[in-house]
């Protein structure tokens, strides 16, 4: 999927003329074949016009990029770090415990720059929307302020701890409930209901029997005082449905339910129970709706948790149609499941027709004023829907569109048709995250089998929708068509004409199907979870950069040392089965360097101590047995810096930190820990976070659509993190690629160094679902 953007400036070159280039790449081979009786591996680049050298030979020539001078030993105060480490017990491995291993030359100062650049308080960064109106303050404290704040983070970070399984919790808002204006409604739902109910110039109703009761509100029978019983539906029914609304509810903050704008824009719309009046009536927001029958969940509950697939064949027809209306008028309705799906009122001509209730969750997906799509995002912490219904985008927290609710559709089938869900049973504060991991984890060929192959495509087709693509109704239709059985005995009433209307588009859509099939789609979710190399490659001038891997702890000094003495610093490290992988490159522009390896899953107190003396985290990863790797320097822009530990990616911490005007600057992770570390003074203007169960295909290339590049990656083996930043200073050439390999990719970044392409974050890590 490689993808060219607009060009800008010469490809890996300086000065004009070139490309900007954005590509994403993933080879899967076994390319990078481990060397060495230790399996350990490296590779440099001298930087002379980005020509790799082999492997082994020798280096020092053409060394264009100039690095800080070295001093060997210049500064005895600047003792070894791992030393540190080594001292404080902490012996991270069978080899080198309790010996002084010298971290990063051994304490050697760099003459070089030994002022920080502390630029203070400038570009105000204009944060995403939803920071809207924070401000971004930086108050450019200096070194003795950044002291000083160290410690009151650092207790932060304590305190974190204890908080993680609360903060898991809040990760997932409302695991049952819709989380947006829901909740809270405890005073509506107990003060009484009034008896008698008239509204915004409605007949009088006498309330009579609750009919259910959500989060926003509660529903009951009204039966007009005066009237025919004949009209069973519209503005003069005989008997409606009245939702009430407590006026104390969150929904009903700012004055009327949002609902009822919802309602008006889709007056008319199919399958949509029409509204004849609303009011507010003392205490209460009243709407008078027409009176349905039960749900798809009453009545699969009341089937013995049983229906048939011609039942469910003519639902998902007919709910298909009623989507792409729904869709048509802009909106998607955000909380698609069985118990929004309504009958018409038993005994009556529409008691086997199919409506959709519940539009507290809907929300537009095409802009009122410009009539273009809604702009991609991911909030990870904001959830809406239903846990079991939601789709995996709902779930990470992306905006709504379209493919949401026809992925909550295939669920709902699923669940109809199965009378379960492979994800059902899930308990506690991690649920969301549980169920979210387990439908990842299933292939539409798992999650339908046994099932007519119309469910798997179906199925298998919604969820490779992109965001913004136009779903084939028709096409969808026409797969369930068939398992419908004869026009007179379907158990769900369709309706022909709009039937007749998708007959005629569909053939135009299934001639689309057939030149679709000739360039399948990739599937998005196989089933089979994979974890791989992360490589991101940014185009530079060139540059030395070397890299190693499958290092061990002993061997690190070894390799650090070696890259200090030729100017070289650690820009980027991670793990793979407790061994190191480093990135040492010339590009970096610190002045100072040291590093731990450490048993803990961050070295506070270590951290804290370099803090004082003015280094600041630059590299961070974790071996999944609960090791780490820090590296800290000086000659950052920082003027603060903020980290945090946690079972879940903290993505609320950083919310809350971007408001204060810091942002990520690098990330590890240790099994499924993750670390995050923030900086003021980053040197980026805005910034945002993919997170996915895989790597974010599509979120990476539309946030590099928008001008943003990847500036941090981490990875558990259950999801993969990156963090995109626009950098207040944009470079000549914004090429950026990502690769994605099982094996480490010595030979790709070979290659990549041939057109200035260098290693800028590495990760190890899931990327396939
Ligand atoms: N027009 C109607 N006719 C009959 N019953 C209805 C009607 N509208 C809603 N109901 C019943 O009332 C219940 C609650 O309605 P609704 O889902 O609209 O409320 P809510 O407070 O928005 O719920 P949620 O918490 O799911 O958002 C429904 O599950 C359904 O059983």
């Amino acid at each position: 999927m490689p993808q060219l953007r607009s060009r800008r400036s010469g490809e890996g070159g300086e000065g004009e003329g070139g490309s900007r280039q954005l590509r994403s790449r993933r080879t899967t081979a076994g390319q990078g074949k481990k060397k060495g009786g230790a399996g350990a591996g490296e590779g440099k680049n001298e930087g002379g016009k980005g020509s790799p050298k082999p492997e082994g030979r020798k280096e020092g020539q053409v060394a264009k990029a100039k690095a800080p001078p070295s001093q060997g030993g210049g500064n005895s105060g600047k003792t070894p770090v791992s030393g540190d480490a080594a001292k404080k017990g902490a012996p991270w491995s069978g080899g080198p415990s309790g010996k002084s291993t010298p971290a990063s030359g051994g304490g050697q100062k760099r003459a070089a720059a030994a002022k920080r650049n502390t630029p203070g308080a400038g570009g105000s960064g204009k944060k995403r929307t939803y920071n809207a109106g924070a401000k971004n303050k930086r108050s450019a404290p200096g070194a003795a302020a950044a002291g000083r704040n160290v410690n009151k983070l650092e207790r932060k970070d304590t305190e974190s701890r204890d908080k993680r399984n609360q903060q898991n919790n809040n990760q997932y808002v409302n695991n049952h409930k819709p989380a947006n204006n829901h909740g809270g409604e405890e005073e509506g739902s107990t003060a009484p209901v009034p008896d008698k109910a008239q509204v915004g110039g409605s007949p009088a109703y006498l309330v009579e029997k609750k009919l259910g009761k959500g989060g926003f509100g509660q529903v009951y029978t009204g039966r007009r005082v005066n009237g025919s019983e004949s009209v069973i539906d519209g503005a003069h029914a005989y008997k409606v449905a009245l939702k009430f609304e407590h006026r104390s509810s969150k929904g009903c903050g700012y004055g009327p339910p949002y609902e009822w704008s919802v309602y008006s824009a889709l007056s008319g719309c199919y399958g949509i129970p029409r509204v004849s009046y609303k009011g507010r009536q003392g205490d209460y927001y009243i709407m008078v709706m027409d009176l349905l029958g039960p749900s798809l969940w009453d009545v699969w509950n009341t089937q013995n948790q049983v229906m048939s697939q011609e039942m469910v064949a003519c639902i998902a027809l007919e709910s298909l149609v009623i989507l792409e209306n729904l869709h048509s008028k802009g909106y998607v309705h955000g909380d698609v499941k069985p118990e929004n799906f309504l009958l018409g009122p038993p005994g009556t001509p529409n008691s086997n027709k199919l409506y959709l209730v519940d539009l507290g969750l809907a929300t537009r997906w095409r802009d009122t004023v410009c009539n273009t799509h809604i702009e991609y995002d991911q909030r990870p912490d904001v959830f809406r829907g239903t846990v079991r219904y939601a789709s995996v985008h709902a779930h990470l927290g992306r905006n709504a569109s379209r493919r949401d609710d026809l992925e909550s559709l295939a669920y709902t089938l699923m669940f109809l048709l199965k009378g379960k869900l492979p994800w059902q049973g899930y308990q506690g504060d991690n649920k969301g995250f549980l169920v979210c991991k387990k439908k990842m984890a299933t292939s539409a060929e798992q999650m339908c089998k046994y099932s007519p192959p119309s469910f798997k495509q179906f199925t298998e087709y919604v969820m490779n929708l992109k965001y913004d693509e136009d779903p084939r109704y028709s096409w969808m239709i026409s797969l369930f068509e068939p398992l419908c059985g004869s026009a007179l005995q379907r158990p769900i009433k369709i309706n022909e004409s709009t039937l007749a209307k998708v007959g005629q588009k569909r053939t135009r859509d299934m001639l689309d199907d057939q030149e679709d099939e000739e360039a399948p789609k990739k599937k998005v979710r196989i089933g089979i979870p994979a974890l791989q190399w992360i490589t991101v490659y940014n185009a530079h001038r060139p540059m030395k950069q070397r890299y190693h891997y499958n290092v061990t702890s002993i061997r690190v000094s070894q390799h650090v040392e070696k890259g200090n003495d030729d100017g070289l610093f650690i820009s980027s490290i991670a793990c793979y089965q407790e061994l190191w992988a480093l990135i040492m490159d010339a590009g970096t522009g610190y002045t100072e360097q040291l590093y731990t390896l450490s048993s803990t899953f961050l070295p506070k107190d270590w951290i804290m101590e370099r803090w004082e003396e003015g280094y600041y985290i630059t590299s961070i990863t974790g071996s999944s047995v609960g090791r780490s790797f820090v590296v800290m320097s000086k000659g950052t822009p920082y003027t603060q810096q903020s980290y945090k530990v946690s079972d879940s990616f903290p993505f609320k911490w950083i919310n809350k930190k971007w408001k204060e005007g810091f942002y990520v600057t690098c990330m590890g992770t240790s099994n499924t820990r993750w670390a995050v570390v923030m900086s003021r003074n980053a040197g980026f203007v805005d910034q945002v976070v993919e997170l996915d169960f895989q790597y974010p295909s599509e979120g990476i290339h539309r946030r590099w659509d928008s001008g943003f590049r990847i500036t941090s990656c981490a990875a558990t083996p259950d999801q993969a993190a990156f963090v995109l930043s626009i950098p207040r200073k944009r470079p000549i050439d914004e090429t950026q690629e990502t690769l994605r390999t099982s094996a480490f990719p010595s030979a790709h970044v070979k290659e990549k160094w041939g057109k200035n392409l260098y290693i800028a974050s590495v990760a190890y890590g899931r990327t396939v679902s």
